[in-house]
């Protein structure tokens, strides 16, 4: 096999400067490359799911371990040309598509078992994790590159202020952990915060596409509001002192005083009130 050329010679060859539009933010060192590539466990026999490759460091340090197939996901085409190299250094284990990543599903694009592993654009980043949390029970896991602060809220617990929506659909569907802090110089170009990469280790059950819904709807109206008592929160879903009570849950407790299991218990009463 021929040497690669390095990540900086493959930006310029390719005229891979960052853009901001794209969230782009890449990583060029190969030590640290390789450690968020080590960051989801053993990858022998797992098919993974790289969103953004970009110039294609992590994806470099992905293919060097012992992951069965790697899919990377890119927007930007002046990447996906620039990652041509790699693949043919790589045939049938680097497969490289020009797409949105929000409109992709994973389970019809991978074999199970499924690991998604990315230094995501921040700006889809949410939207991109809310979709694979309603399918978490196809994944093996996650490990996920977000701004710090989006970390934070995932991983927060409950009586914190950083505990809302997003660290509640996140814990319910799987056990987070805060695996890694990254200053802005580990970057090209620096962004101007800290970021964070999160563990995710998907709980086996699914709760299909109603229950889901049902926990979105009673986790916006909860945090929409979040310093009202939940009996005030809840009431744009209808009924909720009978809803709090269907939940077992005093109607003057606030939203960031429940706990996943609370939350749980309240998304199946709103679900089975239809
Ligand atoms: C933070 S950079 C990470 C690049 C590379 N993985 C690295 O660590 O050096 C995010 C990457 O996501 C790509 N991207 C942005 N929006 C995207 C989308 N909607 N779907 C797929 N890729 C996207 C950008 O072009 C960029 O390459």
């Amino acid at each position: 096999m021929t040497a690669l050329p390095s990540l900086r010679e493959t930006i310029a060859r390719h005229g891979l400067d960052a853009r901001k539009s794209l969230g782009q933010h890449f990583l060029l060192d190969e030590g640290l490359c390789r450690r968020i590539a080590g960051l989801a466990g053993d990858l022998t026999g797992r098919h993974v799911l790289e969103v953004g490759p970009g110039p294609g460091g992590l994806t470099r340090a992905l293919l060097a371990g012992p992951a069965e197939t790697v899919t990377a996901v890119e927007l930007d085409r002046r990447a996906v040309a620039a990652l041509a190299e790699l693949e043919a250094a790589f045939p049938g284990r680097l497969r490289v598509i020009e797409a949105d990543a929000l409109t992709v599903d994973v389970g019809r694009l991978l074999p199970a078992p499924r690991v998604v592993i990315a230094n995501l654009p921040y700006n889809v980043a949410t939207p991109l994790l809310v979709g694979w949390l309603r399918r978490a029970a196809d994944l093996a896991g996650m490990a996920l590159m977000f701004q710090q602060e989006v970390a934070e809220r995932i991983c927060a617990a409950p009586d914190t202020e950083a505990y809302g929506r997003l660290g509640v659909l996140a814990q319910w569907r799987c056990r987070c952990e805060m695996l890694l802090r990254l200053p802005p110089g580990a970057f090209s170009p620096p962004p101007k915060i800290w970021s964070a990469v999160v563990g995710f280790t998907p709980h086996p059950e699914d709760p299909g596409e109603a229950l889901f819904r049902a926990m979105e709807r009673l986790t916006a109206a909860a945090f929409g509001q979040r310093r009202k008592m939940l009996r005030g929160a809840l009431k744009s879903l209808g009924d909720a002192e009978g809803l709090l009570a269907a939940g077992g849950i005093a109607g003057d407790r606030r939203a960031e005083t429940l706990s996943i299991a609370e939350f749980d218990r309240l998304a199946r009463a709103l679900l089975s009130r239809g």
